[in-house]
C-alpha cells in the first residue's frame, strides 16, 4: 500500500505542480469563471451529491459513528446549496494574487516592490465533513494554488463526487484539470505517503491529536498545523452574570464537535456560588455530562469528578469539564497548561483583568466577553477557511486566501551595480 500511495501521488505531484504553472499566471476573471462554474457544477449534480452522503452516512452508521460526527458528516439539499454560495462568495473576493504589499525606491535608487504570489502545490488532509472539500477547492483555485485533497475515510463517497464535480467545471472554465485532485486511497499509508510528497509547498493537515503525531513522526515537507481545540472560558470574579449563561452555552453546546467549542470551564472562587448552580443547571438542560473538581462538585452535585486527563481532553462532544480557581494568575496557569493555542475567553467587567488576559493567553484566537465558536475565517470576513492554524508559523487563526499566498520582491534597476 505505501508503494501504491506514493507512486499515485508521485503522478498526482507532476499534474499538480504542472497545473500550479498554469494556475498562477491566470487572471483574476478566468478563476472567477471557474469558481463560479465549480457552484454551478456542485448544483446541477446535487442528487449525485446527495446519493453518495447516503453512502457515506449509512457507512457512519454501520461503523458506530458518534451523533455530532454523523451531523458534522451529513448533507442536506440546504448544505449542498450552502457550499455553492461560500464558493460563489469566495469568487467575490477580491484576487490577492499580484497584490503590491509594500512598494518603495530604496538609497541605491532600485524600484522595489513586494508582490503577493500563490504558495503554489498545497496538500490538505481533514476529517469527515464533505464541505470542506469545497471550501478548501474554492480557496485554493483563488488563491492560485493547486490542490491534493485528502478527506476523511467515512466521507469519501461524497468527497469523489464533489470533487469530480469541481473538476469538470475548473475544465469547463479552460483550467487545467490537475488544479484540483482527490487522493482516493484508503488507509493512514496514503496520508502519510502525502506528508512526503516532494512536490508539495506546504502540507495543510486539519485533524486531531493523532494526525498531529503523524505528522510529527512522518512530515517531510512544509507544514501549516490546524490543530485541535481544548478551549477554556474562564468566569472571573467579575463576570456580568447576565453574560455567563448564554455565552457558556453557546460555546459548548451550539456545535460541540467543532475545535473552536469550549471544552473547560474556569470560575473562580468568588464567582462560582453565584455562578455556577446557573450555568450548570443550563448546561445540564442541554444534555451535557459534566465533570468537576472537589470544589465544583460541592457548589453542584450532578456532576461526576474530573480526572486529571480530562483538563487535555478534547471531548468533542456535550461533555464539559469544570474548575474552580483561586485567582486570575491560577486561570492563565491551567490554560497555559492543558490548552492547546486554539481559542480562549474570559468573562469579565474588569479592563485590567481582560487586557491581563488577552496579553498573557498565547492562543490564535482571545475573547473577552465572548463565545469561542466565534474562531471562523468566515466570521472574521476572511470569506471562507482551509483551517485554523495553531501554530505560529506562516500563519496563526483562521486561514483564508490571504493566508494562502507568499510574497515576492520584483526589483526594478536602470543599470545599477552594488558597491
Ligand atoms: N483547527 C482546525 O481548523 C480544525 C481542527 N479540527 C480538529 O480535528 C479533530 C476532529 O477531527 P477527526 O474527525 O478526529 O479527524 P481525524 O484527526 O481523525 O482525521 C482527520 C484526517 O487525518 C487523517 N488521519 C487521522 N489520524 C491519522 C494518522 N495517525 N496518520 C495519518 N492520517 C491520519 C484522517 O484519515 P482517516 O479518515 O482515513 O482516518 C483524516 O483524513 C478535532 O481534534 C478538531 O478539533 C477539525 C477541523 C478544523
Ligand atoms: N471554523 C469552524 C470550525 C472548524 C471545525 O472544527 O470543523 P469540524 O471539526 O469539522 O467541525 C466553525 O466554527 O464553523
Amino acid at each position: 500500500m505505501i508503494m501504491d500511495a506514493s507512486l499515485i501521488l508521485h503522478e498526482m505531484g507532476k499534474r499538480a505542480r504542472a497545473s500550479a504553472a498554469v494556475l498562477a499566471q491566470a487572471s483574476s476573471a478566468k478563476k472567477n469563471e471557474a469558481l463560479r462554474a465549480m457552484a454551478a457544477a456542485l448544483r446541477a449534480h446535487k442528487d449525485d451529491i446527495l446519493e453518495a452522503n447516503g453512502r457515506d452516512m449509512r457507512g457512519g452508521e454501520e461503523n458506530g459513528l458518534g451523533q455530532a460526527m454523523l451531523e458534522r458528516l451529513k448533507l442536506t439539499e440546504q448544505r449542498v446549496e450552502d457550499m455553492a454560495v461560500g464558493i460563489e462568495e469566495v469568487a467575490a473576493l477580491p484576487d490577492p494574487i499580484g497584490q503590491t504589499v509594500r512598494g518603495y525606491v530604496n538609497s541605491d535608487g532600485l524600484e522595489i516592490a513586494q508582490v503577493r504570489v500563490p504558495l503554489g502545490v498545497i496538500g490538505v488532509i481533514y476529517e469527515s465533513r464533505p464541505n470542506v472539500t469545497a471550501d478548501t477547492a474554492a480557496l485554493c483555485l483563488k488563491s492560485g494554488n493547486a490542490v491534493i485533497l485528502r478527506g476523511g475515510s467515512e466521507a469519501m463517497d461524497s468527497s469523489r463526487v464533489i470533487v469530480s464535480a469541481l473538476i469538470e467545471a475548473v475544465s469547463s472554465a479552460g483550467l487545467p484539470e490537475g488544479c484540483i485532485q482527490l487522493l482516493d486511497v484508503p488507509g493512514h499509508e496514503a496520508t502519510t505517503a502525502l506528508m512526503r510528497l516532494d512536490d508539495l509547498d506546504v502540507l495543510i493537515p486539519r485533524g486531531g491529536r493523532g494526525l498531529k503525531k503523524a505528522v510529527r513522526e512522518h512530515c517531510t515537507v512544509p507544514c501549516i498545523m490546524t490543530g485541535d481545540g481544548v478551549c477554556h472560558t474562564y468566569i472571573a470574579a467579575s463576570a456580568d452574570p447576565q453574560m455567563c449563561v448564554p455565552i457558556v452555552i453557546n460555546a459548548k453546546t451550539q456545535r460541540p464537535s467543532a475545535c473552536n467549542a469550549m471544552e473547560t470551564l474556569l470560575i473562580h472562587k468568588d464567582a462560582a456560588p453565584k455562578v455556577l448552580p446557573a450555568v450548570a443547571n443550563a448546561l445540564v438542560a442541554h444534555g451535557v455530562e459534566l465533570r468537576g473538581d472537589a470544589a465544583a462538585r460541592e457548589i453542584f452535585a450532578d456532576m461526576e469528578p474530573a480526572a486529571d486527563e480530562d483538563w487535555g481532553t478534547e471531548h468533542l462532544d456535550l461533555i464539559l469539564s469544570v474548575k474552580i480557581v483561586n485567582s486570575l494568575d491560577e486561570a492563565l496557569a491551567h490554560i497555559a497548561r492543558w490548552g492547546t493555542g486554539h481559542s480562549e475567553s474570559i468573562l469579565t467587567t474588569d479592563y485590567a483583568e481582560a487586557e491581563k488576559f488577552l496579553d498573557r493567553v498565547d492562543a490564535a484566537a482571545v475573547y473577552v466577553n465572548a463565545s469561542t465558536r466565534f474562531t471562523d475565517g468566515g466570521v472574521f470576513g476572511l470569506g471562507a477557511e482551509i483551517g485554523i492554524s495553531t501554530q505560529k508559523l506562516h500563519a496563526r487563526g483562521p486561514m483564508g486566501i490571504e493566508q494562502l499566498t507568499s510574497t515576492k520582491y520584483k526589483i526594478r534597476g536602470s543599470g545599477q551595480i552594488r558597491r
